[in-house]
């Protein structure tokens, strides 16, 4: 028998004071294993959808099945699965770094394990901190400490809503390699973030969320492919006139100016190769050559302008 998915999302709704609709009708299965990101603008519903996973917030209808748990039949045993790293801190300023990660695995059931804080600390460099009172870490290990908390218990689904957010370059870096890390062993990722650039490094899928409606999901790599766009720009050392033929009907086009020249590479259009060539051949001035490649920021305003792109969420 095939296992269940870590997290699974029916028909999720949440409304704040009967009008504003936060959630709305989701339908969403997470892959145990996988790095899921869930992308989208600022209000879109993403703190609101592992809000109602982790306990913070009530649903307003629909149902969430932890591991293939039920959280209306049990709501308390499946979330000792769940690990939250949230957005703001919240730990006691006044506890040192290892009795607050001692009051966690309390809260989730667990005895006092002296070797499991250590060795969670050890894994976020924070192993020389253990007595230090938690309001004396740096901004950056403060971060650090949010992260060895959703992780104590040892969940295997671990919600990371904007880890990174006002987190230094390394430290970025850091974290990033900890999460793969986490992955390859097993644990499942929900990721939110506005660093789209995270999510490309991280995300085996893209789940992007607005005004509370789950738009897409899909595969990054895929998405990058179906949607992304390879560019060839050509600059010349003086304006042109007019492009070759081949160049034209290919679909390329010319500055104003006459000194770029722009061609878009689709799948089963000519090659870019084949554009550089003709125009060697032909004897045009090109001075330099760039390709660009269109990133999920690019792909992700495309779908939030409401660009034809979506596949149906699943
Ligand atoms: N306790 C609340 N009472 C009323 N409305 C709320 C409450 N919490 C969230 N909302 C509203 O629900 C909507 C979704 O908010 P949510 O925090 O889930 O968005 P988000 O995608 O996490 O945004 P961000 O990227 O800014 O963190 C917003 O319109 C927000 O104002």
């Amino acid at each position: 028998m095939s296992s269940p998915p870590a997290l699974e999302l029916q028909g999720l709704t949440k409304s704040y004071g009967g009008k504003l609709t936060a959630l709305s009708d989701v339908n969403l299965s997470i892959r145990p294993g996988e790095i899921f990101a869930l992308l989208g603008p600022n209000g879109a519903g993403k703190t609101t959808l592992i809000g109602s996973v982790c306990g913070l917030v009530k649903k307003t209808s629909g149902k969430i099945l932890v591991f293939g748990h039920d959280l209306d039949v049990d709501p308390v045993r499946p979330r000792y699965e769940v690990g939250l790293v949230p957005q703001e801190i919240n730990f006691d300023p006044f506890f040192t770094v290892a009795e607050s990660l001692y009051i966690q695995q309390g809260y989730y059931g667990q005895r006092r394990d002296e070797a499991r804080v250590m060795e969670v600390l050890t894994a976020l460099n924070l192993q020389n901190k253990a007595d230090s009172i938690t309001r004396a870490l740096s901004g950056g290990m403060k971060r650090r400490l949010l992260i060895a908390k959703a992780l104590v218990h040892k969940p295997r689904l671990v919600f990371l809503d904007e880890p990174t957010a006002g987190v230094d370059v390394e430290l970025r870096r850091d974290l990033w390699n900890y999460v793969r890390k986490l992955a390859a062993e097993g644990t499942t990722i929900v990721l939110t973030t506005h660093y789209l650039e995270e999510a490309e490094e991280l995300a085996d899928r893209v789940g992007v969320i607005n005004e509370g409606k789950l738009l897409l999901v899909e595969e990054k790599k895929a998405l990058l492919r179906r949607l992304g766009e390879k560019r060839l720009i050509v600059a010349f050392t003086e304006p042109v006139s007019t492009l070759p033929e081949f160049v034209r009907k290919a679909g390329a086009t010319l500055s104003a100016d006459g000194r770029t020249l722009t061609y878009p590479e689709r799948e089963g259009c000519a090659p870019a190769g084949d554009i550089l060539r003709t125009l060697y051949t032909q004897g045009l001035p090109v001075s330099d050559v760039e390709t660009r490649h269109s990133r999920l920021e690019d792909i992700l305003i495309d779908i939030l302008r409401g660009k034809p792109a979506a596949t149906p969420a699943a």
